[in-house]
């Protein structure tokens, strides 16, 4: 069986082009105003501010605008928050990233909630993952809405599939499981405390690698011919599952890298382009 590769880098690079005109037009409907993503960054993470600035850059690419706030790794909650509430009320602004994680001393949750609907382009707010789990209009986290409009791109069907969605963290194995469910998959969300992992992974017709372990989710737990995403990304540049044994047995996989990653940064700046196309045009 030869795999197809779900190829997020060639997807977001096309979806780009796509966003560029839709700029454009806005552009030309607002007296030459753009949308705007706020990034903020807090201490000096040197990956943090890698993805970050891979933001900025793709903002950048579809002639939008950013703005980076970058606070130093002393920050208290009381400083963040009111950062935050100040970005709310900037009419220029129309979505907020705020880079996860955040040091330890800083309420994370009460950050993310405290960015408004309307600019939670990232998707992080638990009214926007309520409003996603409830089936209604919201933006959806970046990482796993990168990977429905992926798998969505190639026609990898969810109803009826047993996707088996291996961790639950805030931005990325809760709202995924949520979404396949929305897409009427039948999920199974597994974490530290699961007793059998090999099988449950085994019954898998979609599996999501979400852990942050390299290459923890071993080749033979996967059954042939399902379909692979791999969320996971380290270093020494794989992901969470063990991938070069699965390519010449399984329907589809994602690349690590360009796979998952570019649709992450695509799917957030393409967030800001419709909040920024609500606010100005
Ligand atoms: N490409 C992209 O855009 C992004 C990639 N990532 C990558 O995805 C991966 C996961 O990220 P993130 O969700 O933030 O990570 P977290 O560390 O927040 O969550 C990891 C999850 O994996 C679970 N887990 C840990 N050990 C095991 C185990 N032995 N068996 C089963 N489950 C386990 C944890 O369970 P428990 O809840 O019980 O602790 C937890 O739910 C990382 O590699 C990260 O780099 C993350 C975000 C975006
Ligand atoms: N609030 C918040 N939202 C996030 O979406 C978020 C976050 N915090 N914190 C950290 C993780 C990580 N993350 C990545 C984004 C892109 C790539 C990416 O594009 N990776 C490239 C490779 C990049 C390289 O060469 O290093 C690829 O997979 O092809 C990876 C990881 C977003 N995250």
């Amino acid at each position: 069986m030869t795999a197809q590769i779900l190829d997020g880098k060639a997807l977001a690079q096309q979806f780009e082009e796509e966003m560029r005109e839709r700029v454009e037009a806005l552009k030309a409907k607002a007296g030459g105003r753009t949308p705007i993503l706020a990034t903020i960054l807090v201490g000096a993470d040197p990956a943090s501010a890698t993805y970050v600035k891979m933001k900025g850059n793709a903002c950048h690419r579809v002639g939008m605008e950013s703005v980076a706030i970058e606070l130093p790794e002393t920050t208290t909650t009381e400083q963040l928050l009111a950062k935050i509430d100040e970005l709310n009320n900037n009419p220029d602004v129309h979505g907020i990233l705020l880079q996860h994680p955040v040091p330890a001393q800083i309420d994370e949750r009460a950050c993310f909630d405290a960015i408004s609907l309307e600019k939670d382009v990232d998707g992080v707010t638990c009214l926007g993952f309520g409003r996603m789990s409830m089936g209604e209009a919201a933006y959806g986290c970046a990482t796993p809405k990168g990977i429905m409009r992926l798998l969505e791109h190639y026609q990898v069907k969810l109803e009826g599939k047993h996707a088996v969605v291996v961790g639950r963290s805030a931005i990325l194995g809760k709202p995924m499981a949520m979404m396949m469910l929305e897409a009427n998959a039948t999920v199974t969300i597994c974490h530290s405390r699961t007793q059998n992992l090999p099988e449950l992974i085994k019954q898998a017709d979609i599996v999501v690698g979400a852990v942050g372990k390299p290459e923890f989710i071993k080749a033979e737990w996967i059954k042939d011919g399902a379909v692979v995403v791999d969320a996971g990304y380290h270093p020494q540049k794989c992901g969470d599952i063990e991938l070069a044994p699965l390519l010449d047995r399984v329907s589809a996989y994602t690349p690590v890298p360009g796979g998952v990653g570019p649709m992450t940064i695509n799917t957030l700046i393409f967030q800001t382009l419709q909040s920024g196309e609500k606010a100005l045009g």
